[in-house]
């Protein structure tokens, strides 16, 4: 069941929805990934969705960003529902995403792999880039300058020439992120931003997903397992087991849900002990 306006914040019920899933059915072969799933994003959301493993948590974020296509249902972004989209016409409408498993060029710097999350910006024509001339030039440097920004937002200026592939482990997430924001998403998915991160690397990555929130305005889709930063991020959590949605609500609700405890909260907390 899709969460009614009662149910959130004043902030959340004055922003539109930006994007709508509903009855979203996901079937590879005999295998049900998601299962009449259905959920609304809000501009200027932190929207994360939990679940244990095999849950359908990725297989919902590659619908969103059309590298799956739902068998049925639907989605609808900005107003407009969607009918198999390819993940460069959700990129070029305003949805960027990062992996769970980190997807750089290894051997580049920093600063010339968050310069590719540009591309889709660029407009000069072929001739104007292969001569270097007029429109190319003065983008590339457009691009360059706000490419920089994005590294002296992520504190990244130390290693804007190294090569990634060199970096630790959290800064070359935190590269990820600056290529995401490179082409100005308004809803940016983040698949386990904090996977095999140390604490101090999570607290960064937690403080910076909040400030892309807060300064760019920018909605953000969150997958995460580390429960506490889930809890202390989101404005509201959806909960799948099985493909189901089997929860959805603020942390506090979610985190009191006996459903969900059962099924995912109960389980983590016996991991961690
Ligand atoms: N390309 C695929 N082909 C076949 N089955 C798939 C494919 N992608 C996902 N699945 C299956 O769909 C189900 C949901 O997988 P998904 O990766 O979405 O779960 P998840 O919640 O993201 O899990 P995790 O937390 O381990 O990443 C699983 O049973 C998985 O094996």
């Amino acid at each position: 069941m899709v969460a009614t306006v009662s149910d959130l914040t004043p902030r959340e019920q004055a922003s539109e929805v930006l994007l709508k899933v509903e009855n979203v059915e996901l079937r590879f072969g005999g295998v049900r990934a998601l299962r009449d799933v259905g959920f609304e994003i809000r501009k200027g959301q932190i929207f994360s969705i939990i679940g244990p493993n095999g849950a359908g948590k990725s297989s919902m974020l590659n619908c969103i960003n059309g590298f799956y296509h739902p068998t049925s249902g639907t989605l609808t972004y900005k107003g407009q529902p969607r009918k198999h989209m390819r993940p460069y016409v959700t990129a070029s409408q305003g949805i960027a995403r990062t992996f769970q498993n980190i997807a750089l060029f290894k051997g580049m710097s920093t600063l010339d792999n968050i310069m590719t999350g540009r591309h889709l910006k660029a407009k000069a024509s072929l001739l104007e880039n292969a001569f270097w001339f007029g429109r190319a030039r003065r983008e590339e440097l457009d691009h360059r300058r706000f490419c920089e920004e994005i590294i002296d937002f992520l504190n990244l200026q130390h290693v804007r020439k190294t090569p990634v592939g060199t970096l630790p482990y959290g800064l070359q997430k935190r590269v990820e992120l600056g290529r995401a924001l490179a082409a100005e998403p308004e809803l940016l998915l983040l698949d386990e931003p904090m996977a095999g991160m140390n604490l101090e690397e999570k607290q960064d990555m937690a403080r910076f997903i909040l400030d892309v929130n807060d300064e760019y305005g920018t909605t953000i889709c969150l997958i995460e397992h580390d429960i506490g930063v889930v809890m202390d991020l989101s404005d509201r959590i959806v909960v799948l087991d099985h493909g189901e949605k089997i929860g959805e609500g603020t942390p506090r609700e979610v985190s009191n849900d006996p459903k969900v405890i059962e099924a995912y909260l109960g389980v983590q907390e016996q991991e961690s002990a």
